[in-house]
């Protein structure tokens, strides 16, 4: 029997960011692991129109959650979803709600965050700062919590190459960047937003940086732990592989690549692709609360959960393995064919852009108005040109991650715990991997059938013959304008003509001889 699934049993256990994408999968695995778990509570907001209580059905019944339905069929009863908005300095949460979490919780797991690259400052530090604080405060209320454990990113100090299991101070205090926000306008923040986030490329680690001090200086006598997850993709193995639920990250460029929308990404093909399974997260996430309840450790233990040191991958190597999947398992009703290559400076960059992506969308359109139909693929083409160019930072550079305390962890576990709890990414076969993350996301997030393969790859054949047409009517139109305009170009015409004609006049002259 797994230590660690036993130690959740009876449990309380309170997820934030549970309708995320690492929210889900760490629900999943609870219900799956610990069906003896007492309750779940999950803060959840209303979104899209529909209540909370339409999200957790919908999760419930989701193809993540059918493993779950078979060992806790009483599942529903063991969720208990709470109305909540982190961007409400109370979190909106009824009275009666906090004090049942208040009293009961046992284990609380922070996953809730904004995670968007290009959030304003304000709303940034709202969640990944504000909201973080609000919870350490109800954390130091509730007698019967064991562990806290906060969900981070290893991308937090992405300013500096090599990173430890330690939290490094910001230039300015948490507290006095969350009470500016009080008061400064928007226009005022966004003036001084490049400055306070000094070399960090965007909103998003900067805040989860000062979400950890916020962590270290308000944690008080609470039992903490931090994670710092690296590239979350989809699951490697559990609980089936290749599964994804948004687009951030890889999944949205491995789309835009396979609908033969990106060409080109300016890329550094040897640096680390530092991906980390879903399912690896949440396992390890699930050992770090066993182990800081029932060990206690006497300072807030940090743990990086990444792949580049133990077991490394490159973008190259990923982006070569995502391409010649395309080629097994094609996307359906693809732009144009996909092949997608690095780039390694600004010019070529610029160049691919302008060739690859603004020329094509452009004539696209054109197209579009001449058939009547509305022209967007300029639109498109700009919006993805700028996710690329947010994500080029993380393309281009390598970081080294301390792993003491993940190594430390793995080596406490038994070998059950090892097995039913599996981060140890030294075992994971990268093309596999890969091959299962872009099956995943043609299945879980075009919703595309298998069975339109064979069409597909019909698709993109015709493709080819087009883009081969396409090919042979500009070279034949340049050489004809370039005739018109070149003495040169006319000799050499002339000179290829006659040598064919005196070829063909020999063949055909050597031929006639042998009969
Ligand atoms: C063969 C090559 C494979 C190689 C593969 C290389 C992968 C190299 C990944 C590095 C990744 C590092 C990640 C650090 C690790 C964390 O800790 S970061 C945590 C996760 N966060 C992220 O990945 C970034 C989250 N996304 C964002 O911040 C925002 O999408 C961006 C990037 C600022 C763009 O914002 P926006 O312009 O408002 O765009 P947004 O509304 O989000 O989406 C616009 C459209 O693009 C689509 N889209 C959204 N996100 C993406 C995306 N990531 N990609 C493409 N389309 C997207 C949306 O569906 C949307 O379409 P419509 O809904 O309009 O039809
Ligand atoms: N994805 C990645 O590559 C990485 C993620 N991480 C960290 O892992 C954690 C989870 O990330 P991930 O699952 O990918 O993120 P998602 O964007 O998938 O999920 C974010 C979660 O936070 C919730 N949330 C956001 N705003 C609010 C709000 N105002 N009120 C209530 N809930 C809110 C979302 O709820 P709703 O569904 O209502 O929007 C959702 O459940 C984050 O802390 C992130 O920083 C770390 C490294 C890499």
């Amino acid at each position: 029997m797994s230590m660690i699934a036993a130690f959740y049993g009876g449990k309380s256990i309170l997820i934030t960011g549970a309708t995320g994408f690492m929210g889900k999968v760490l629900m999943e695995k609870l219900f799956r692991t610990s069906p003896d778990l007492k309750v779940i509570y999950i803060l959840v907001r209303t979104k899209a129109g529909q209540t909370t209580q339409q999200r957790v059905f919908q999760i419930l019944n989701s193809k993540l959650f059918e493993k779950v339905k078979e060992v806790c069929p009483n599942v529903h009863e063991k969720i208990r979803a709470i109305y909540a908005d982190l961007n409400q300095n109370d979190f909106a949460i009824s009275k009666e709600d906090m004090q049942e979490l208040l009293s009961c919780t046992n284990i609380i797991f922070h996953c809730a965050a904004t995670v968007r690259f290009d959030d304003p400052l304000r709303h940034a530090v709202q969640l990944n700062v504000t909201a973080t604080q609000q919870l350490l405060l109800m954390a130091s209320q509730m007698p019967k919590l064991e562990a806290f454990i906060h969900i981070s990113t290893a991308f937090s100090n992405c300013n500096l190459k090599h990173i430890d299991e330690v939290i490094y101070p910001c230039p300015v205090e948490p507290k006095k960047i969350i009470d500016s926000m009080e008061w400064l306008d928007d226009a005022i923040i966004d003036e001084i937003t490049p400055k306070l986030i000094g070399d960090r490329p965007n909103t998003y680690t900067y805040t989860k940086a000062l979400g950890e001090m916020v962590v270290q200086q308000e944690s008080g006598n609470l039992n903490i732990a931090i994670i710092r997850p690296s590239i979350v993709g989809a699951t490697w193995q559990e609980p089936f592989p290749g599964w994804v639920d948004n687009l951030n990250g890889p999944s949205g460029l491995i789309i835009a690549a396979g609908k033969g929308f990106l060409r080109s990404i300016r890329a550094t093909p040897m640096a680390v692709a530092d991906l980390i399974p879903v399912d690896t997260v949440v396992n390890l996430t699930l050992a770090v609360g066993w182990y800081t309840a029932v060990h206690r450790p006497k300072s807030t233990l940090i743990y990086h959960c990444t792949s580049g040191n133990f077991n490394p991958c490159n973008w190259g190597k990923m982006g070569f393995q995502v391409l010649a999947t395309f080629e097994k398992v094609p996307f359906e009703r693809a732009f144009r064919r996909p092949n997608a290559d690095f780039t390694t400076n600004t010019i070529t960059s610029q160049y691919w852009n302008a060739v690859s992506h603004r020329a094509p969308a452009i004539i696209y359109d054109f197209y579009l108005r001449l058939t009547g139909r509305k022209p967007r693929m300029t639109k498109l083409m700009n919006r993805l040109l700028r996710t690329v160019s947010m994500l080029e930072y993380f393309v281009n550079r390598s970081w080294e991650w301390s792993t003491y305390n993940t190594e430390m962890l793995m080596s406490e576990l038994s070998p059950e715990d090892q097995r039913v709890f599996n981060f140890d990414v030294r075992q994971l076969n990268w093309l596999e991997y890969i091959e299962n993350y872009v099956l995943g996301v043609k299945k879980y997030l075009l919703k595309e059938d298998m069975a339109g393969i064979p069409e597909a790859k019909q698709h993109l054949r015709r493709l080819r013959n087009i883009h081969y047409l396409f090919n042979t009517a500009l070279f034949l139109i340049a050489w004809r304008l370039l005739i018109a305009r070149s003495q040169m170009a006319r000799n050499v015409w002339f000179f290829i003509v006659s040598f064919c004609y005196k070829f063909l006049s020999y063949f055909r002259a050597s031929s006639t001889l042998k009969v």
